[in-house]
């Protein structure tokens, strides 16, 4: 007998719209950097959602708009040109196929190191005819957004009464910070509003929460980002090109024992417009211990997580599926 293939498009995970979706719309929480009630506001969106739209981040739009210009021009040379640039591992271009462990999403896209010295070197030429004019792009945006990801966590420390401002911001700012910078692309997605008479939506990137200490996210006007609320219902975020969101990593959840918390989040394809998101990961140094910050416990409270490095951390959320929860491997069990 011959097994007749699915169609490509059934291959790709989806999210029926019976899907929980939250019916009580709370507002995704804004937070003016320019104001002085910032920091209050982000230790209340961290701990409450683990995630919050900033403005007035000053992060010249210039410098977006440049660096969209040439993700765009890069996405829309034809495929053999775009797969010289892969395969992702660890940088580089990647296609549907998201991470070492079979994920899939209706999605391309750019993976890098956001380590500007040693970035672009071994692929920038394969980035189309002008490399030069990408990597001053990447550059310029990443020295600004990464200036702002260190101000937020300065508010952050500050909102929690640390003394060292900048305990978690070092991380970042240290030579040797472990953090990547990544450009996807989710291209309208196929009509499949009537597959087996129900509503589906295509995930373009599956639910997951981010490893590392924070993420800036910023994206063209598309929606498509989801986030999840402590109740285990989606709530859609809606897209602005002028604002960044701030996401809480699985790491940051740690230094915090736990009073953060990192957020699961997903895209969901557009049926009609294409979506382009550039993501800044901040992570430590491979080495560093994350574990809870001395300068946060109280009394006798204990660490809720096992001891271990950024490396050891790293190389167990890569050997795990996108959607696992990768910090219950690191949590005590208290009696
Ligand atoms: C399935 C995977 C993709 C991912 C590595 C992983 O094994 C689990 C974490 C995933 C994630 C999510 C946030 C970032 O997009 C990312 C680059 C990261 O650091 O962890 C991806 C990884 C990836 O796409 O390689
Ligand atoms: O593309 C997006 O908007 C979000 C993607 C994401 O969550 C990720 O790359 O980790
Ligand atoms: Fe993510």
């Amino acid at each position: 007998m011959v097994a007749l293939a699915k169609p490509a498009i059934q291959q790709f995970p989806f999210t029926k719209t019976s899907c929980k979706t939250s019916t009580l719309f709370p507002v995704i929480p804004l937070i003016d950097l320019s104001k002085p009630d910032a920091k209050t506001l982000i230790i209340k969106a961290c701990e409450e959602f683990g995630f919050f739209k900033v403005i007035n981040h000053g992060v010249p739009l210039e410098f977006i708009s440049r660096l969209e210009a040439e993700a765009v021009k890069f996405f829309s040379l034809p495929l053999p040109e775009k797969e010289q640039a892969g395969p992702p591992r660890p940088f580089g271009y990647g296609n549907k196929s998201i991470g070492p462990n079979g994920d899939v999403g209706w999605v391309e896209y750019l993976l890098f190191t956001a380590n500007q010295e040693s970035n672009l070197q071994r692929f920038v030429s394969l980035l189309g005819k002008n490399p030069e004019k990408f990597r001053g792009a990447l550059n310029d945006y990443l020295s600004a957004v990464k200036k702002m990801a260190c101000e937020i966590l300065e508010l952050m420390a500050d909102g929690l009464k640390i003394q060292q401002r900048n305990v978690f911001s070092k991380l970042l700012m240290d030579e040797q910070s472990d953090s990547v910078f990544r450009l996807n692309h989710y291209p309208p997605c196929p009509d499949i509003q009537s597959l087996n008479g129900i509503n589906n939506n295509m995930i373009g990137f599956g639910e997951h929460t981010d490893p590392q200490i924070i993420s800036v996210l910023r994206s063209n006007n598309t929606s498509g980002l989801q986030i999840s609320l402590r109740d285990g219902s989606w709530i859609s975020v809606p897209p602005d090109q002028n604002s960044f969101f701030i996401n809480v990593g699985d790491s940051l959840q740690v230094l915090t024992n736990g009073r953060f918390k990192s957020v699961r989040h997903r895209v969901l394809a557009n049926s009609s417009k294409s979506r382009v998101s550039m993501i800044y990961f901040g992570g430590p140094p491979l080495s560093e211990k994350i574990a809870p910050l001395p300068a946060l416990m109280k009394g006798h409270e204990q660490s809720l997580y096992k001891e271990f490095t950024w490396f050891e951390y790293k190389k167990s959320a890569y050997s795990s599926k996108l959607a696992d929860n990768r910090l219950i491997h690191f949590e005590k069990i208290v009696a």
